[in-house]
């Protein structure tokens, strides 16, 4: 039997730090709990519906529409049968371009009673963006809003996948009511394995180009049970809450740590399409909205904005920020503005299914926590801190790479052994590229980064993905491109550039070049012209000499 959760320190290490094959390796403070991984993840979030089914499951923040648990998990299956009607089988894949919408819901759902994978981008990606996740995954499907069909348009007559709008439906579309109004018993009988993909976001991982990233029905499975499952669950959720939705439910923190979440425990989930601050106070105060699964700009903007004096929004007893980090002082700041809500971090990386680290004090049977720590390793899986030059694991307190190990974590990149296997070692460990440490109470600290990714407001920028642009200008000859900090966004891409040889161009032509291909957040914010990018003999591009010029206040 694994003991409850202990008082005294010295028994809290015994249970939570153990040393295998000369590995330390840290665990929750949480028991370990059964998790239902041979569900499918349909059949997990629903499982217990028929406590909650006459409840609202899904409150469309834009016209007040409440769809109830019957309803959704009904359109679902209708939806599914409905994607089968139009030739999507068990394993195929379809594509979600879509804002935050009931129809999201229907369709991802839809799409894992079928077996079928969702793969779910940014509506505003640019054309190319949207296209090359569409042929990468090879979407059979793409179901979006008629503002967007544009972006699609060529690419889907070219390779005749179908476009279904939830608007109105331009010439050649589809209506998502072709869906809906399927006959929910013609769903053929499809063989579930607990290893079968069902979600594929993109992600760059530690290096290189956005890839797919196959995350299981075993694997979210999981990582939902992680958080919101067992007597003491880590993060406690019930049918009584309301839970904002308004973080993009294409990225994988709210599609597993609001939707799914608040699916298994039969909470409402109160959809936003995009972040307003009046409308989101508003929509905080009418709803009563109890839990809000946020980033750190969100989490400024409540410390800071004078307008959150105008509402009430005494609802909410749990913040949560998440996506990328939230510095002590702005913690602390929201701490003191909101005595009665619990405020803490959670830690995901899409790989990794996303969750590895969740604060305590959001469990039903709260821990203290400290500000400034982004959780506790989640129960069932394995943490480990291992030093990048050795490969040794390091003790308590000693930073290093953060290692996950789990149920929980992707299956790997699609296509992509090469990644799947410098990213998952023989062991089964998930190699982050973040550099943090575990202090003596199992609280995670991240201090450093050793990928290459940016994070703009949390959402993912790739500096390879921008430097193959750069490089294709005919006046570029080189470049590399870096996170600067910002105080809005916490980074933003700059570039360091490599001129051709006689050309002129200058720091303008440079942004808009990469600024007509790219969605906003990935816009180059400096140009900084350089003889040459620092690189190591073998070709890799030295970044952490890049970020030591910026932070030393490089002119151009
Ligand atoms: C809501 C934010 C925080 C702020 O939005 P914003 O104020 O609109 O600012 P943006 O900079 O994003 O948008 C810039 C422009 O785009 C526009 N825009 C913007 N969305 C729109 C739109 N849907 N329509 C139309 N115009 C628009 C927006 O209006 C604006 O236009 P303009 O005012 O003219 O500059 C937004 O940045 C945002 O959703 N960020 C979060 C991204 C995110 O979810 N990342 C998670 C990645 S996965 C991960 O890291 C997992 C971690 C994890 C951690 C813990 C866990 O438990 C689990 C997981």
């Amino acid at each position: 039997m694994v003991p409850m959760e202990t008082s005294t320190k010295q028994s809290v290490d015994l249970i939570t730090e153990t040393k295998q094959s000369g590995d330390i390796i840290f665990r929750s403070k949480l028991p370990d709990i059964y998790i239902p991984k041979h569900l499918p993840l349909h059949s997990y979030c629903f499982e217990n519906i028929s406590e909650f089914s006459s409840r609202p499951c899904l409150i469309d923040g834009a016209n007040d529409q409440i769809y109830t648990y019957a309803e959704v998990e009904l359109t679902s299956r209708k939806v599914a049968a409905g994607l089968n009607k139009l030739g999507i089988q068990q394993k195929d894949t379809i594509m979600i371009l879509l804002p935050n919408s009931p129809e999201f819901v229907f369709a991802f759902m839809g799409a894992s009673y079928l077996g079928a994978i969702s793969t779910m981008a940014n509506p505003m990606f640019t054309s190319a963006e949207v296209v090359k996740q569409a042929k990468a995954s090879s979407a059979k499907i793409i179901i979006t809003l008629a503002c967007y069909v544009g972006k699609v348009k060529d690419y889907a007559i070219e390779n005749e996948v179908k476009v279904i709008c939830i608007d109105s439906a331009p010439e050649g579309c589809l209506h998502f009511s072709e869906l809906t109004q399927s006959d929910e018993h013609d769903l053929p009988e499809v063989k579930f394995q607990p290893d079968d993909v069902v979600a594929l976001p993109y992600s760059s991982g530690t290096t290189g180009m956005p890839k797919g990233v196959m995350l299981t029905h075993k694997g979210l499975v999981t990582s939902v049970a992680q958080q919101v499952d067992g007597e003491n669950a880590n993060l406690y959720m019930h049918s009584e809450d309301v839970l904002m939705c308004v973080l993009p439910l294409f990225h994988i923190y709210s599609l597993n740590s609001i939707l799914l979440c608040g699916l298994r425990v039969g909470a409402a989930i109160l959809i936003m399409q995009k972040f307003d601050i009046v409308s989101f106070l508003e929509l905080i105060q009418k709803y009563k909205v109890s839990i809000g699964p946020f980033v750190p700009p969100i989490v400024l903007a409540l410390a800071k904005s004078p307008l959150v004096d105008n509402y009430d929004i005494s609802s909410v007893r749990t913040v949560m920020s998440g996506g990328a980090p939230l510095g002590k002082e702005l913690e602390d700041a929201v701490r003191t503005k909101f005595p009665n809500t619990k405020l803490g971090q959670g830690y995901g990386m899409t790989e990794a299914g996303p969750v590895l680290a969740m604060c305590l004090a959001f469990a039903k049977e709260p821990f203290e926590i400290k500000s400034g720590a982004c959780g506790t390793v989640v129960r069932n899986a394995e943490m480990k801190i291992v030093d990048p030059d050795t490969g040794f694991s390091l003790p308590r307190n000693q930073p290093g790479e953060i290692c996950i190990r789990g149920d929980q974590i992707m299956k790997g990149y699609l296509n992509d052994p090469e990644a799947t296997t410098r990213t998952i070692d023989k062991e089964g460990w998930l190699h982050t590229g973040d550099i943090g440490f575990i202090d003596d109470d199992d609280e995670l600290f991240i201090v450093d980064r050793l990928k290459e990714l940016i994070k703009y407001k949390g959402f993912q920028v790739a500096p390879a993905e921008l430097e193959a642009l750069l490089v294709n200008h005919p006046n570029i000859s080189d470049a590399a491109v870096v996170p600067m900090k910002d105080e809005q966004a916490g980074e933003v891409p700059v570039a360091f550039v490599v001129r051709s040889n006689g050309s002129t161009i200058t720091e303008d032509e440079v942004k808009d070049f990469v600024s007509k291909q790219v969605i906003f957040y990935k816009r180059i914010k400096r140009v900084f012209f350089v003889e040459t990018v620092p690189k190591a003999p073998s070709g890799k591009i030295l970044r952490k000499d890049l970020r030591a010029r910026l932070a030393d206040g490089i002119q151009n």
